[in-house]
């Protein structure tokens, strides 16, 4: 597993102050409310444990009048029962309404985000880890980034404010407080260094455990489950984790242990006895300290410990989340390379050519998966990519369609390289089906417009439907195109097979009235009979557009204008079905290898018919 590398301090200082920027932009309500309930949630505790005591011990000293500490107490309790339902009132009214401005505002940057980066970003897994890190959580995280870091302002000023108390009462009492810092701040970073290093030695067996737990619940494996003895293997694998993780705690529990002890030791035990026994002696031996000053003195260490104990949770807290807002801020302020939003030219409707000049393209760098490439179609033609699995078809598409960029030469439309388009409206020319297809937690109306639509578009729907040879299926629902796909968000939401819900993917191919239309593999699920059927529609539909389909059974492809044949990543072959055949090629040889079964399908279609 590759580890996060340190975040330097100076970077850490410079994440939380991003985090109140971007926090004041989304509500700077939360913030000053944020600030101001840890303001005087101090100012209660250091005026209770210091000032209070003391102005008690001192008007009794002083044999000050009942109604005179009366009225002092009637004073702080106002300004406290004030603060308390000020309180109440931030705690159980604004933050939380505040919070889900949070989410509201910072979900919509961070899908937004998440929309605009280019689909490389999704296969970089350390990209895609700080997506995930940054993404889980992250309102409340940044809530409790601002409240953190208050903590740390309010507890130093608070802390000063108590041992200024304490060293006007004795300078050497003041001495004691080292006991604490070096608890909290030596033994508690080293005892929350080893709990993070233990926790990064399990987060493998977790993960596995995670892994594990999901393929119990997952409907997708359940069949397997049952069907197979992957079960025991899955029950290895996990037990096998759960000896990873006892691993691991054994071999930290002595680290671990040995600073928890000290930390403890030094923060409550040393000055807790040790400044009550200086006192005790100062008062009783040396006679120095008055019994009312060894009960202040006593007063504020305890409020001290605990400011300090608080202050230190705090730095450490602070330090903790500073992966996540690293993470969250690379993600926020990732420059695209290939932004969504991009600008240019509008393209022309009107489809001329689509050109690829020696293309070279990877996934990963000097990888190359397409290699110079070069083909040119002109005018409104249909085009068939053949070739065995991972030739590179699918890739070709994406080119186009520029989710990715070639690395080397150049894609044309009308003779123009497609990096000059508007990206939106560049895009907006094709309707494509891919092969792996996925259908939304949407109504099949929505799943095939892939928007809102109007009553206006059911006739459009319907006919997409019937073209792709699934309309008498969704009549059959409950409620007829408006029927909701899936399970996700509605009971009766309509479970089909994989060939219908395919169906309903390609409708969308059809629903839309585009000059270029895209199939990638769309009867990749459907029996021979609806996939003959299939291609019949998509080759009338496409009549005077240009059409690019993806297919490995080559009897569909035999009316296609132009059928190119690939293979890793290069064309081998080209040329109309017949051309190709008289080549007595790969094409050739594929076809007919294929062949009895297309005499079978069509015999069996004739019969049907
Ligand atoms: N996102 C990706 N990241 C890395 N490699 C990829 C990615 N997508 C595809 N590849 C690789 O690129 C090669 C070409 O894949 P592509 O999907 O273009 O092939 P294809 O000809 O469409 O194959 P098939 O007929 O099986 O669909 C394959 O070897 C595949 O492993």
């Amino acid at each position: 597993m590759k580890k996060q590398p340190e975040i330097k301090k100076t970077r850490a200082l410079k994440n939380n102050l991003y985090c109140v920027r971007l926090m004041w932009d989304i509500s700077r309500g939360a913030v000053i409310h944020a600030g101001l309930m840890t303001a005087f949630n101090y100012i209660a505790w250091v005026f209770y444990s210091a000032f209070f005591i003391k102005y008690l011990v001192g008007a009794l000293n002083r044999a000050d009048s009942f109604s005179d500490i009366f009225r002092y107490i009637l004073l702080a309790g106002g300004f406290f029962m004030a603060t308390a339902i000020y309180y109440a009132y931030v705690e159980g009214a604004y933050i939380p309404m505040a919070g889900v401005k949070v989410y509201h505002k910072l979900y919509r940057k961070l899908y937004q985000k998440a929309r605009n980066v280019e689909l490389r970003c999704f296969e970089d897994s350390s990209f895609y880890n700080k997506y995930t890190l940054a993404v889980d959580g992250a309102n409340e995280k940044l809530i409790q980034v601002i409240i953190n870091l208050f903590g740390i302002i309010c507890g130093a000023i608070a802390a000063t404010v108590v041992f200024t108390q304490m060293f006007h009462i004795d300078k050497t009492a003041v001495l004691f407080v080292f006991f604490p810092i070096i608890g909290n701040f030596v033994f508690g970073y080293i005892y929350n260094k080893y709990l993070f290093n233990r926790d990064r030695a399990m987060a493998p067996y977790k993960r596995r455990i995670e892994y594990v737990n999901r393929v119990m619940y997952l409907a997708d494996y359940s069949k397997e489950m049952r069907l197979s003895n992957v079960f025991y293997l899955m029950k290895y694998k996990y037990l096998k984790a759960i000896d990873g993780i006892f691993d691991v705690v054994d071999q930290y529990a002595f680290k671990i242990n040995l600073p928890l002890w000290f930390r403890n030791y030094f923060t409550f035990t040393i000055i807790f006895e040790g400044v009550l026994l200086y006192g005790a002696y100062r008062t009783i031996v040396g006679k120095t300290m008055s019994l009312s000053e060894l009960a202040v003195l006593s007063s504020i260490m305890v409020s001290a410990t605990w400011i300090l104990i608080r202050f230190a949770e705090n730095i450490l807290e602070s330090m903790k989340q500073g992966l996540f807002i690293e993470n969250l801020r690379t993600f926020l302020e990732y420059e695209e390379n290939l932004p969504e939003d991009y600008d240019g030219l509008t393209p022309e409707p009107e489809i001329t050519s689509i050109e690829f000049r020696n293309v070279s393209f990877g996934y990963k760098k000097e990888e190359y998966i397409i290699k110079n490439l070069s083909f040119r179609i002109e005018g409104k033609k249909s085009i068939a990519l053949v070739g065995h699995n991972g030739a590179g078809k699918t890739t070709i598409i994406k080119l186009l369609f520029r989710l990715y960029d070639p690395d080397e030469g150049e894609i044309l439309l009308n003779d123009k390289n497609i990096k000059e388009y508007n990206l939106k409206a560049y895009r907006s020319l094709f309707a494509a089906a891919f092969q792996d297809y996925k259908v939304f937690a949407l109504s099949i109306k929505e799943n095939v417009l892939m928007r809102k639509g109007t009553p206006k578009d059911d006739t459009l729907v319907i006919e997409a439907l019937k073209k792709a040879g699934v309309y008498d299926k969704v009549m059959t629902l409950p409620d007829g195109i408006n029927t909701n796909l899936t399970k996700e968000f509605d009971e009766q939401g309509a479970q089909l097979s994989g060939g219908e819900f395919q169906k309903i993917v390609v409708a969308r191919a059809f629903a839309k009235n585009v000059p270029i239309k895209v199939f990638d593999e769309p009867s990749s699920a459907l029996d021979p009979i609806a996939e003959y059927d299939l291609y019949e529609s998509i080759l009338k539909d496409s009549f005077g557009k240009t059409m690019i389909f993806i297919s490995h059974r080559l009897s569909s492809v035999r009316n296609a204008d132009m059928v190119y044949m690939l293979e890793k990543g290069t064309i081998i072959e080209q040329g109309s079905h017949i051309e190709l055949m008289d080549l007595h090629g790969a094409y050739a040889d594929m076809y007919q290898k294929q062949a009895k079964n297309y005499l079978a399908v069509e015999s069996l279609r004739e019969v049907t018919a």
